[in-house]
């Protein structure tokens, strides 16, 4: 559906030269909610407006449903930007326009025959839940009704994709919600392939089935997001994973206990809570449960847990190790204070 290969962005400015994306490859799957995460000035609006050519990649290619738009003209361009509906975290609604004429105008931009337009309009205020709104203008509607109407508008051509700046940013969390849950009933209703870029990984959380972290232009980790919570490689993930799944102990807390202290991750079943304790049994070591909790991404369970393990140190080697091959994810966060001493 959408294939990346090898972007880069290169900002040539009078004093210097800046890489805005820096040789980035990516894969996203029709139907596909893909998130794109990093911080400020990592890159990511720069590689969102490279997908549809809204900035021209200096290098690499990028294929939507097939087609390589860098090798297009003008005018198969166009038609191909209409297949690709974008919204913004600022909106940009025109103001002198209602809701119906703001969706309107982009229809007629498109071609769409004048008698055809205000049924597809009504069609799409349906969709975003607005149609009590349609004869309001802009000044009249709160950020989370604004969104939804740059949804209708980005959706009036009947894009296969949507790419979303930022979309959700300008929100406050209950709006973020129901604007995510619209994204996601149009992702599962429409089929509609979903990039979306944003600072918030609780975003990523909530609605992408696959997600990449963004760092100086690069690409630096990329996957299926309940793999990349059970097991983030970079500690830029791991960071980002931590605003959302925060399982910090305190240090005068943690030296109250002696033991080895882990951090167990198991994935897929919640019944798996049972591995530890019947192991821990098999190897005589005691365990403490410190702090856990137990994740749903994407509807599937991700226990995260920290614990306090107790016994003899070749005994916890061995319980970790046991308990490594049964599926969980183990990270020793100290080794036993008076084991050692
Ligand atoms: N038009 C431009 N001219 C020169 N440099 C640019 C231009 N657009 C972006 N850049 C630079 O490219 C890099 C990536 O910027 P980009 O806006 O893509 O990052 P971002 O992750 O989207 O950040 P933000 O969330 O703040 O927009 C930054 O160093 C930025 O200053």
């Amino acid at each position: 559906m959408i294939e990346a290969s090898e972007l880069t962005k290169v900002y040539k400015t009078k004093k210097k030269r800046v890489i805005g994306v820096d040789n980035v490859s990516f894969k996203v799957g029709k139907g596909e909610i893909f998130g794109i995460v990093g911080y400020s000035g990592a890159g990511k609006s720069s590689l969102l407006r490279c997908i549809n050519l809204l900035e021209r990649p200096t290098s690499g290619t990028i294929r939507v449903d097939g087609l390589d738009l860098t090798k297009l003209g003008t005018r198969e361009l166009r038609q191909a930007r209409l297949k690709i509906g974008m919204i913004f975290q600022h909106f940009y609604l025109i103001n002198q326009k209602t809701v119906f004429g703001n969706i309107a105008f982009a229809l007629k931009a498109a071609g769409v025959r004048a008698d055809l337009i205000p049924a597809r309009v009504e069609e799409l205020l349906e969709l975003v839940g607005l149609s009590n709104k349609r004869n309001a203008y802009p000044a009249q509607l709160s950020g989370g009704q604004k969104q939804r109407v740059g949804i209708a508008r980005a959706l009036a051509n009947k894009p296969s994709v949507l790419l979303c700046d930022e979309a959700t940013s300008a929100l406050d969390p209950t709006t973020t919600k129901s604007i995510l849950a619209l994204l996601k009933k149009l992702n599962e209703e429409l089929g509609l392939t979903i990039v979306l870029i944003t600072h918030e990984m609780a975003v990523v959380k909530e609605i992408c089935h696959k997600m990449a972290i963004m760092q100086d232009g690069k690409m630096i980790e990329q996957g299926d997001v309940y793999d990349v919570f059970a097991a983030p490689k970079a500690p830029l993930t791991q960071e980002f994973i931590g605003d959302v799944v925060s399982f910090h102990i305190p240090e005068h807390t943690l030296s109250q206990f002696s033991g080895t202290i882990a951090k167990v991750i198991f994935k897929g079943s919640v019944a798996q809570q049972g591995i530890i304790s019947d192991t821990l049994q098999q190897f005589s070591v005691k365990g403490n449960f410190l702090h856990g909790a137990i994740e749903y991404i994407g509807g599937r369970p991700l226990g995260i847990f920290i614990m306090e393990l107790k016994g003899e140190p070749t005994a916890i080697q061995e319980a970790i190790a046991y308990i490594k091959q049964r599926s969980a994810e183990v990270e020793v966060i100290r080794d036993g204070l008076r084991a050692f001493s």
